[in-house]
């Protein structure tokens, strides 16, 4: 996982560096990283530089004069001026000054663009000349090498301003937000997130990576066996619903449990011919999940009362969600949409899109309980504050019973023993990975049907390391 910090944690960051070792050159190592990244994506041909007044224009001078050894390198001060050491060292290096007209004709040629005009010190939007720049960019289809952030962005959140869209952005030190929630983060291409010596702040907020979902995966040992590995129940479906039952089903069986057994009121035959390890029979459970196509069904407040009874942790979803208890079994895990959340807060729709990961971490301490609030971005947050954001998956995810799989996938982790915060960001991960590496649109149960192959590939490498 790493840390997300915003402009301020990072400027923070950065003034202690400076105030403990005086003269640190750190734009110098971010340049470094610049132009390792940039030889990779264009190893030859011309590099059109767009500058702006600040330290980020700063660093891409510097990468400019380093690129400038072997490659022709067009500078264009985007807003009219420049760092100035850095346009010095550009000068001498023999990168060519060059004005909006002609950086807009050598697009052309160019095998590459490196966007430095704005960083953590910019203000959200392009000014209009610079937003016909990012047209031609985008029209020719010319490589975008993002410093710090695509221009235009806001640091600080996912919003969709203008702005440049980079095939790859290098950022210092840690992930902002604007890299990995919202619209804002599918702007940034790849992220490389470099070490220039400046220490990561403690926030608490984070982002989960495949790699923590290939190490965090529960498998299990020469020993185990369907007890140890956990069962989830599933009260999921109605008659009404049917097809919920089967969705938890589809996510609960491919996310690898010792046994599922089915618990709810959708009809026992649709369940077991469909899914035949399915057990109908009531036993031990180490986890329950409940809620998901519930509809309206008369005797939910007693299902509840029944699976609280059990003592496990719980996962509850949908109709679930509106008769929350004041005590949660501990390692209970909610996972609201936007709506549902906003409903349990007892506030406006608008309200949660304004602030997802605010009212993820207000629910998630107001109910004791790790709340996954589902959408583009999934936060998962817990009730001593932390907020992890699950990796990100392709936008045809969000479609009628994808939230009734991804329920039954948590039920089955937290049945193998995870913390719910684990269960939440390895179920909404894997959700995403999968959708990712198995281009669709597929319906969310033939999705879930591709989890083996995926589960199986991320533990694999895991071991491998
Ligand atoms: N943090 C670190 O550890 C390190 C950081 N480093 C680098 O420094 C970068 C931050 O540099 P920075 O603080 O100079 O801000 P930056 O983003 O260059 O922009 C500020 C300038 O832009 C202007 N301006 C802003 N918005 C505008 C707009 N919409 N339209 C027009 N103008 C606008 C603004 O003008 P003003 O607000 O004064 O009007 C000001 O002149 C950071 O992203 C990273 O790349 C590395 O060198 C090494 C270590
Ligand atoms: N834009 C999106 N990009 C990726 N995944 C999404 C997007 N929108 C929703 N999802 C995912 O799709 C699922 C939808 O869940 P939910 O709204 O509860 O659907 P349902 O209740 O019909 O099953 C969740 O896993 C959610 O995170
Ligand atoms: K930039």
């Amino acid at each position: 996982m790493r840390t997300v910090a915003t402009a301020s944690h990072l400027r923070a960051a950065e003034e202690k560096v400076f105030s403990e070792q005086p003269g640190v050159d750190l734009m110098s190592r971010a340049a470094d990283a610049i132009v390792s990244v940039a030889r990779v994506i264009a190893p030859s041909g011309p590099v059109v530089v767009a500058v702006g007044p600040g330290n980020n224009g700063g660093d891409g001078l510097y990468a400019a004069a380093a690129l400038a050894g072997d490659r022709d390198v067009l500078v264009w001060l985007a807003m009219g001026t420049g760092h100035e050491a850095g346009l010095h060292a550009a000068d001498e290096a023999g990168c060519r000054q060059v004005d909006a007209a002609e950086a807009t004709e050598s697009l052309t040629d160019a095998s590459l663009v490196i966007d430095a005009v704005l960083g953590i010190g910019g203000r959200a939007g392009l000014p209009e000349h610079l937003a016909m720049f990012v047209d031609a960019v985008d029209a020719l289809g010319v490589p975008v090498l993002a410093v710090d952030l695509p221009s235009g962005l806001d640091t600080d959140s996912g919003a969709a301003h203008p702005s440049f869209r980079a095939d790859c952005t290098v950022t210092f030190a840690a992930p902002k937000p604007c890299h990995v929630v919202g619209e804002a983060s599918e702007r940034c291409g790849d992220l490389v997130v470099v070490d220039i010596g400046v220490p990561v702040p403690d926030t608490g907020v984070f982002v989960a990576e495949e790699s923590d979902v290939a190490r965090w995966w529960p498998v299990p040992g020469p020993d185990s066996h369907k007890y140890t590995r956990g069962v989830v129940g599933l009260d999921t479906g109605s008659s009404h619903y049917p097809g919920a039952a089967l969705l938890g089903c589809a996510g609960a069986l491919h996310a690898g449990p010792g046994m599922v057994r089915y618990l709810g009121g959708a009809p026992q035959g649709l369940v077991v011919s469909r899914f035949p390890s399915v057990v109908m029979a009531d036993g031990r459970v180490q986890a329950m999940v409940l809620g998901s196509g519930w509809g309206d069904l008369e005797d939910a407040a007693e299902r509840l009362a029944g699976a609280l009874s059990r003592g496990v942790p719980l996962v509850l979803d949908a109709d679930a969600l509106s008769l929350l208890p004041a005590d949660l079994p501990p390692g209970s895990l909610l996972t609201p949409h936007a709506g549902e959340l906003a409903r349990m807060l007892g506030v406006q729709r608008h309200e949660v899109d304004a602030d997802p990961m605010g009212k993820a971490r207000e629910a998630a301490s107001r109910f004791g309980a790790t709340v996954l609030l589902k959408g583009g971005t999934q936060y998962v947050a817990t009730p001593s504050g932390t907020v992890t954001i699950a990796v990100r998956g392709p936008a045809w995810t969000g479609q009628a019973g994808s939230g009734d799989t991804l329920a039954g996938a948590c039920g089955t982790l937290l049945a193998a023993g995870l913390e719910a915060d684990r269960a939440a960001i390895l179920g909404a991960s894997l959700q995403a990975i999968t959708a990712s590496r198995h281009p669709g649109p597929h319906p969310p149960d033939v999705l879930a049907s591709f989890f083996p192959d995926v589960i199986a590939d991320l533990v694999d490498v895991a071991d491998l390391r």
